[in-house]
């Protein structure tokens, strides 16, 4: 099985880029589902997360507030260990269980969308990296524009990841998504041509 680790910032393309994968039936691990789905209610990764930052980031249905946790670490470096610390085991468990579950299934490819691959060291288990790449400005504007954040909110977000600029010396190919969507599909033909298709074509 063909592993592909799909990253870049936030909000610099990633789920873009994989719907043109989904829409063509490529098996795919999303590790921002995994993250949402550690934290509901009756996990032990939303008790870890209550024990560290007290019930005030719950809903008054015991579900996460997203909001105020946000607010919390990502404008606070320490605050965002104590969280990545609390669900790492849980997300990286989860992922490699869906990882086994799809070698069993024999997919000859799979793509996982992990903002956070190369951070995580999640790229050492990759036969290739994908860096979705945007410059700063695009990529803040596309953010204030899709969260409706304010630019402040935007910049503490990007600001907690690595530099995209330091990510493009990990990736086998750079998506460049400054442009416009089809200048973004016309790479991703290119990209299904050159690197996919060649792994279908046995399993036809
Ligand atoms: C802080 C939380 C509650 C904010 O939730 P919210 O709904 O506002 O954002 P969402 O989860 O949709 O994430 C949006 C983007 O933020 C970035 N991001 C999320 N967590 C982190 C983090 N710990 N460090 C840096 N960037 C992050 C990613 O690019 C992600 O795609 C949430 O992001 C979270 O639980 N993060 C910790 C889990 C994690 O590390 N997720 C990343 C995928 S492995
Ligand atoms: N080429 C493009 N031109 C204009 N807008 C775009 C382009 N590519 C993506 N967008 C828009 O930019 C925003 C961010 O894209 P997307 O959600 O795919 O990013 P992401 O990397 O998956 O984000 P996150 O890390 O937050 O999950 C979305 O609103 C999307 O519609």
């Amino acid at each position: 099985m063909k592993k592909i680790g799909l990253t870049g910032g936030i909000a610099s393309g990633k789920s873009t880029v994989l719907s043109f994968f989904k829409k063509r039936g490529i098996p795919y691990v999303d590790a921002d589902v995994v993250a949402r789905e550690v934290v509901e209610p009756g996990t032990k990764g939303l008790e870890a997360i209550v024990e560290h930052f007290g019930s005030t980031v719950l809903h008054k249905d015991g579900t996460l507030n997203r909001e105020i946790l946000g607010n919390i670490v990502f404008y606070d470096n320490s605050k965002r260990d104590v969280l990545n610390h609390c669900l790492k085991q849980y997300i990286r468990t989860r992922i490699m269980e869906l990882t086994e579950e799809y070698e069993a299934k024999r997919v000859p490819v799979l793509i996982y969308d992990i903002p956070l691959l190369i951070e995580g060291e999640w790229y050492t288990m990759m036969d290739e990296v994908w860096l979705v790449y945007v410059n700063e400005t695009t990529q803040v504007q596309r953010l204030m524009e899709r969260n409706g954040y304010s630019r402040s909110d935007a910049m503490a977000r990007i600001h907690s990841q690595m530099k995209l600029d330091d990510k493009r010396s990990y990736a086998t190919i750079i998506i460049d998504n400054n442009g416009a969507p089809h200048e973004l599909e016309k790479q991703l033909q290119s990209i299904w041509s050159t690197r996919i298709e060649p792994v279908l074509k046995p399993f036809e």
